[in-house]
């Protein structure tokens, strides 16, 4: 006997009605605090956007990749205070292994460079469009995930990889309609820093984390950065050449204040040159205030910002080149950037440059009564197999149903199988946009 609509979990079978348990409580139906869901027109704007890096990271000759979201936790513990480490989303598994949901890609990528050795000949250039996580406390209504577009150059120290890099993320915003008006990147290098630090005999120890201190320069107010500087051992006259030195916004100035034989003010003279030779000069600035939050860098950092100053950075990325050593691998110089699925869309939004990206299937096909179910099913084949997108009504609904049906999914043509033209193995064509309306032969459809 049919089951009674409370059995089953309370889904009725055909002959109860739908109607839940009593005691059955509703789930709730929102996806855990800090993440999203991709309904179909989100995730058409989600595919949008991936095309466009996956499309631009075709045309740079980048290879894709992908690496587990889940990794062990000692890939991401590093001793120099980011903020990445601080909102580790990480746990103990049923195998007692401490392990995390990815907070970045990069150490991955170079987990799978070291891994494959000498099976991957170098440079590697490398692309992986991957799901982040941190652990925030949900006070700052901060995301705990986003989506981030990572491309990576294994193998070039030379500062050509860096220029390669930005021109792939200006093609990238080019090809959505974002110009230079709009965004720019600030360019630094940390051996700007690090020239001054090692002026002042600061242990490359402690570099890193100098580092971290003064990526909050724009976040914590100026005697906090100096007071956890010196507590992080910096003598106080290095404290104040270094905050002096970040308000250098002009290479010429640089050079005046390290002179001209440094490997700072050569890298980044040579990426001006390059950016010039790539057409992307006006997209460029220096500004020596660029440090990036993550320890790892150890040459040119840059970040691509919005010029009317109402988001936070859109993307970012630098040179990486002890990373690999740092897991054991061969010292192997690597350079690459993350560019989050968030700020452009709010990017986008702002500049009113939003995709209109709507349902489109090519035909409805439609059985004018249910014995021709089974011939609608084999229009709606003929049609798939021509590479037709085809929603099948698959059920018996009145015309006015399929009609209010075919204008919501943007559907080009109706297709009608009714007995009179099946019987002459025909159907009725409909062109919505135009009303026209004819007969036609199943092998001309
Ligand atoms: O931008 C840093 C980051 C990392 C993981 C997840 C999210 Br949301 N944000």
């Amino acid at each position: 006997s049919a089951p009674s609509p409370t059995e089953n979990g309370g889904g009725g079978g055909r002959s109860g009605a739908l109607v839940p348990a009593p005691e059955m409580e509703r789930i709730d139906v929102n996806p855990p605090k800090g993440t999203r869901d991709f309904p179909p027109e989100e995730m058409r704007l989600r595919n949008w956007l991936f095309g466009h890096f996956r499309e631009v990271s075709r045309l740079f000759g980048f290879e894709e990749v992908d690496f587990p979201v889940l990794e062990s936790e000692a890939l991401f513990i590093r001793k120099a205070g980011e903020e990445i480490r601080d909102q580790l989303y990480c746990f103990e598994d049923r195998g007692n292994r401490r392990v995390a949901l990815r907070p970045e890609l990069t150490p991955s990528l170079a987990r799978l460079v070291i891994q494959k050795g000498k099976s991957a000949p170098l440079p590697l250039k490398w692309f992986a469009v991957g799901q982040c996580w941190r652990y925030e406390r949900m006070t700052r209504g901060r995301r705990r995930e986003h989506y981030q577009w990572n491309m990576d150059i294994i193998g070039v120290p030379e500062v050509t990889a860096e220029a390669e890099l930005i021109s792939s993320i200006v093609t990238f915003f080019k090809r959505i309609g974002i110009t230079s008006s709009d965004v720019g990147f600030k360019v630094s290098s940390r051996k700007v820093l690090q020239e001054v630090l090692r002026c002042y005999s600061v242990p490359d120890e402690l570099f890193g984390k100098v580092c971290i201190i003064i990526d909050k320069i724009e976040k914590l107010p100026t005697d906090v950065i100096k007071k956890d500087l010196k507590s992080a051992g910096i003598a106080e006259e290095a404290v104040q050449e270094l905050l002096q030195l970040l308000t250098v916004k002009s290479l010429t100035k640089l050079e005046e204040k390290l002179g001209h034989a440094g490997e700072a003010v050569t890298d980044l003279k040579q990426l001006f040159w390059l950016a010039e030779k790539f057409g992307y000069s006006e997209w460029i600035q220096f500004d020596a205030s660029v440090v990036r939050g993550l320890a790892y860098y150890t040459g040119i950092v840059f970040e691509g910002f919005d010029r009317e100053g109402k988001l936070r950075a859109i993307c970012g990325g630098g040179r990486y080149d002890r990373l690999l050593s740092t897991f054991g691998g061969d010292d192997i110089p690597a350079c690459g950037f993350g560019f989050g699925d968030a700020v452009i869309v709010e990017l986008l939004k702002e500049k009113g440059l939003l995709p209109d990206l709507g349902l489109e299937v090519h035909d409805i096909v439609c059985a004018l009564d249910h014995d021709l179910l089974g011939p609608a099913a084999t229009v709606a084949t003929i049609l798939r197999e021509k590479g037709q997108s085809v929603d099948l009504v698959l059920e018996s609904k009145s015309l006015k149903w399929v009609f209010k049906r075919a204008a919501r999914i943007n559907a080009r043509r109706l297709i009608l199988v009714g007995n009179t033209e099946w019987q002459k193995g025909m159907v009725g064509v409909k062109i919505l946009s135009s009303g026209e309306q004819f007969e036609i032969k199943l092998n001309e459809l």
